[in-house]
């Protein structure tokens, strides 16, 4: 009996308009999201691209307490703390072999457009205001993702309304 497949889960956070990036950046600062980020993914794999993990402050490089498996199609690329796959479905054969019950796909927009369809869940944060940016989330066809989960809230900090929501393949 082969150990079960990992549920494969998106997580991103969204504007209004779709954006999820802007120049390698994130156009917002939402703490409540960071956190969120955080403790959805504690202590399982994460998979992004090479793109995302330049993104993050060296401080916060890897992610801690979580494999970071990075893709990219440079053959000599490495970092420290990070494991490296030529493409997702390495990625994903790579976090197999620890056999988690959850694999989280964080980024960017490239990694998020391929994954999409192998996702089962995507775990989404939903902020109600337009930004500028030149990076956009995966389209999830309502035909497809159904909500399963909303919890709204308001920033303290920008008063900024966003909403943690679930969406579960149908
Ligand atoms: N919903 C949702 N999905 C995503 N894919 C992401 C988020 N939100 C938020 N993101 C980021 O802000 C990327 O990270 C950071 C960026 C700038 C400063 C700190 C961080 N870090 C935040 C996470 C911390 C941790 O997890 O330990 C480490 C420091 C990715």
């Amino acid at each position: 009996m082969s150990a079960a497949a990992p549920r494969i889960n998106l997580i991103f956070a969204r504007a209004a308009n779709g954006v999820i990036g802007v120049n390698n950046t994130i156009p917002w600062h939402l703490p409540e999201d960071m956190a969120h980020f955080k403790q959805q993914t504690a202590g399982a794999p994460v998979v992004m691209g090479r793109k995302t993990w330049d993104s993050l402050p060296p401080r916060f490089r890897p992610l801690p307490g979580r494999r970071n498996i990075v893709v990219t199609r440079q053959a000599d690329w490495q970092a420290e703390g990070a494991q490296t796959a030529s493409g997702l479905p390495e990625a994903l054969a790579l976090c197999d072999e620890s056999a988690p019950s959850e694999v989280w796909v964080i980024g960017g927009a490239q990694i998020y457009a391929e994954a999409e369809p192998l996702a089962q869940r995507a775990v989404v944060t939903e902020i109600a205001r337009d930004y500028e940016g030149d990076a956009h989330a995966p389209e999830l066809d309502a035909a497809v993702w159904r909500e399963t989960q909303r919890e709204s809230h308001v920033s303290a900090k920008e008063g900024l309304p966003f909403s943690f929501v679930v969406y579960e393949r149908t």
